[in-house]
């Protein structure tokens, strides 16, 4: 009998959603010994194809005689999508204006994309000598000897010969193959590993974690201690008490650069590392971690944003670490920020949430300053070390000469600093040798021909480079333009010039330059931030990437090179943003024994940001900058959304975007927002539209770009707003593109 005829006999309707561009679960028929229940992955018909798509609700009765529906092809062996994630994958795409499925798609590619991994062969003595015994062969045997069993690659790896050498041995006996499930994704934790001794203010703080942990309810906090004060240790305690009671836990970082060195603290404490999950992972891997969190296999992963749509079956505790990061934010394809959608998916599991920074967002600090999380603080770096000492250069009055980036007084502090045999970081954050390239001659400005930005030299790689699209260049010899020879100059610094000016000022020091852009990867990378902790290097020259969350022991002395560069931006953010960056990089200085120094060179001393900076006074500047939020209606006091239309020429964008204007003003009153009319000065409850504007920079990867920037009060329902103008607004023809923002972070 087929489905079809056995709908009488109590086939049900069951809502499927599949991971692609829809917004609504599909309805299919599914026979009664599928026994489908919401969360169940499926095989269905999708068009012409099958597809793959989870159960989202099973109908309560018997689908009638008459449903004219296809037929779900199969049931998947999977675990199920729990309840609360698809809540939160419901919330997450209603919230960032997603297509549904786009949402689902998030949590549930890494099961798609690779089977898990499959059984391992191993092989093990029989004790049966073989027929002949060759040198080679008697030392696999001797690597075998003790009836354990190994892989083909490790036994041939121990005996130094090749993998045929293994098949010989099993054809005559001497060893067996046998299968073995594969390694496990991570290893047993046990909480009571190695508990540390904690100061008083971290006692406190972890104890509030801990309790919270144990309440099974949803419970935010803000963990805001200054740099090197102890933060991960006490989260670790929290991390502890999800473990005591069989719970699970997420740590969130946003580099994955920075994981090596807290996998191995987190190993330190628990005994073993918790699973990464990161782009690095591989897909097979990431498949099995998917099934282990699933199935309560796993109890903790360390990841990056993704890592929050995992399928956690007893979730206690999420911790954010560094929660200030702009890296949190995903800016392509489903736009969200990984910590403030981790707070919603902590409230759909009941369990904990730590945002950690020695610099929290404004954002964080207003919820916290009004109650809604917990304000959880460490006042003093742990073992009683000292904050390091911050002075500034000022470069208008004892700048280096020209052509040059470090001021005299800075390099005699790092030629002391090598002379103690401790070393220094130069800070700049900026990558490659130098921003921008011209001829001297003609005046001609090298620029990338696809986005709306100067190409930054990188001499290591001998090439001329676009930071906004990757596009690559070779950096030639004659100006383009002109055509004239060595009239080419490279303008301003970036890291590798200063390892230059480093070298020549201080030629026996061991510099290293650490840039993302180096081949070798994330691999490499992570090397290079052993040696550095290890004490390989004198100086270390670094972006962003050094500044964040490594602890170098040995490291006294941070000098900022130009700590005016994110400041003159016009991003209303410019300012935190460099607060953050600079506390956290003067907070490398002095983690070890002895204290540290941070010389900051800049032109600007008495700027509030740096000025702040220099008088350690944090909270002077979060008063400030909160009351400016406060009084322009910014974030969190307000909300904004941004519209980003694109097209392949700037008319057809710009007129695309303008129709998005008026037909936001067109918009028939609403219950739940009101727009301000064009012109009329804006009541305190009107929704604003800003613009059509040229972006910033309005030319990326060849598209043109033309922006929308919405300001709402937060009484204004934004999602409903933004839904019904997408509705009314022309659909986008002519290869445009409307990106939506919601809580938009940059403004370029
Ligand atoms: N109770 C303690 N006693 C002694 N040392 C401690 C204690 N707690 C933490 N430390 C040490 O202090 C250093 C800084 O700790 P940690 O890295 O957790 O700081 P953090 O608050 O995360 O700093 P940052 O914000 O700069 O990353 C580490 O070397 C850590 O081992
Ligand atoms: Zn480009």
């Amino acid at each position: 009998m087929s489905v079809a005829e056995d709908q009488s006999t109590g086939a049900r309707v069951v809502d499927v959603l599949a991971p692609v561009a829809v917004d609504a679960p599909y309805s299919y028929l599914a026979p009664p010994a599928l026994a489908l229940a919401p969360g169940d992955s499926v095989k269905i018909p999708l068009g012409a194809r099958e597809a793959y798509g989870v159960v989202w609700s099973v109908a309560e009765t018997p689908a009638p005689a008459h449903a004219n529906l296809k037929t779900v092809a199969a049931r998947l062996d999977r675990p199920p999508l729990p309840q609360t994630l698809r809540d939160f994958i419901d919330w997450l795409a209603r919230y960032t204006l997603t297509p549904r499925g786009m949402a689902l798609r998030l949590a549930t590619r890494a099961a798609e994309e690779a089977a898990p991994e499959a059984l391992r062969t191993l092989y093990r003595a029989t004790g049966q000598a073989p027929e002949r015994l060759t040198p080679t062969r008697a030392r696999v045997l001797a690597a075998a000897e003790g009836g354990m069993a190994f892989s083909k690659k490790a036994l041939a790896e121990a005996a130094g010969c090749g993998p045929t050498v293994i098949d010989a041995l099993v054809d005559d006996g001497a060893l067996v193959a046998m299968t073995a499930p594969p390694d496990p994704v991570a290893g047993a934790l046990d909480p009571a590993y190695s508990p540390p001794s904690l100061e008083p203010a971290q006692f406190d703080a972890a104890k509030a974690l801990v309790s919270a942990v144990r309440a099974k309810a949803y419970a935010p906090f803000l963990l805001e201690g200054v740099t090197g004060s102890g933060k991960t240790e006490v989260y670790f305690e929290a991390i502890a008490a999800a473990l005591e009671d069989g719970g699970q836990a997420l740590v969130m970082m946003p580099e994955i650069a920075l994981t090596a060195q807290f996998l191995e603290r987190f190993a330190a404490r628990f005994g073993e590392k918790p699973a990464e999950w990161h782009s690095g992972v591989s897909a097979r891997k990431r498949a099995r971690i998917w099934r282990a969190a699933a199935t309560g296999k796993l109890s903790v992963v360390a990841g990056a944003r993704s890592a929050l749509f995992l399928p956690f079956c007893n979730l206690r505790l999420i911790v954010v670490d560094e929660e200030h990061e702009a890296a949190y934010k995903q800016d392509d394809g489903v736009c969200y920020h990984a910590r403030d959608m981790a707070v919603v998916r902590a409230r759909f599991e009941h369990a904990a949430i730590v945002l950690a920074s020695a610099t929290p967002s404004i954002e964080t600090r207003v919820n916290a300053e009004s109650g809604r999380y917990r304000h959880l603080r460490l006042h003093a770096r742990a073992g009683a070390r000292p904050m390091p000492l911050l002075e500034p250069i000022d470069m208008r009055r004892e700048g280096p000469s020209r052509g040059r980036w470090i001021a005299p007084r800075l390099a005699s502090a790092v030629a002391e600093t090598i002379a103690r045999g401790e070393q220094t970081l130069l800070f700049l954050n900026r990558r490659g040798y130098a921003p921008l390239t011209l001829c001297r001659d003609c005046g001609h400005r090298f620029r990338c021909r696809q986005c709306d930005a100067w190409l930054v030299e990188h001499r290591f790689r001998r090439a001329l480079v676009c930071h906004h699209c990757g596009h690559v260049e070779r950096r030639p010899d004659t100006c383009p333009e002109c055509h004239a020879t060595d009239s080419l100059a490279a303008c301003g610094p970036g890291v590798e010039r200063l390892a230059e000016e480093a070298a020549t000022l201080f030629p026996d020091a061991r510099v290293l330059v650490l840039s993302s852009d180096f081949p070798g990867g994330a691999e490499r990378l992570r090397r290079e931030l052993d040696d550095i902790a290890k004490g390989a290097f004198d100086i270390v020259i670094g972006t962003q990437l050094v500044a964040k969350g490594h602890n170098f022991p040995q490291l006294t002395l941070v000098g900022v090179v130009d700590a005016d560069l994110g400041l003159g931006s016009g991003d209303p953010r410019a300012s935190e943003r460099t607060f953050q960056l600079l506390n956290q990089v003067t907070g490398r200085a002095g983690r070890g024994d002895k204290p540290g120094r941070a010389l900051i060179q800049t032109f600007q001393p008495e700027h509030p940001v740096i000025a702040a900076l220099l008088s350690g006074d944090a909270e002077k500047f979060y008063a400030q900058e909160i009351a400016l939020r406060r009084r322009a209606g910014l974030p969190p006091y307000g909300r904004l959304a941004a519209l980003i239309v694109s097209a392949k020429d700037a008319a057809t964008a710009e007129a695309h975007a303008r129709a998005l204007a008026r037909a936001a003003h067109d918009l028939p009153p609403a219950p739940r927002y009101r727009v301000a009319a064009p012109g009329s000065l804006p009541e305190a409850e009107d929704i604003l539209l800003l613009g059509p504007a040229e972006a910033p920079i309005a030319l990326i990867r060849g598209r043109f770009r033309y922006r929308l920037l919405v300001k709402a009060p937060r009484s204004a329902d934004v999602q409903s707003f933004l839904r019904d103008l997408i509705d009314a607004a022309p659909k986008p023809r002519g290869g445009v593109r409307v990106q939506i923002d919601v809580d938009p972070q940059t403004f370029l």
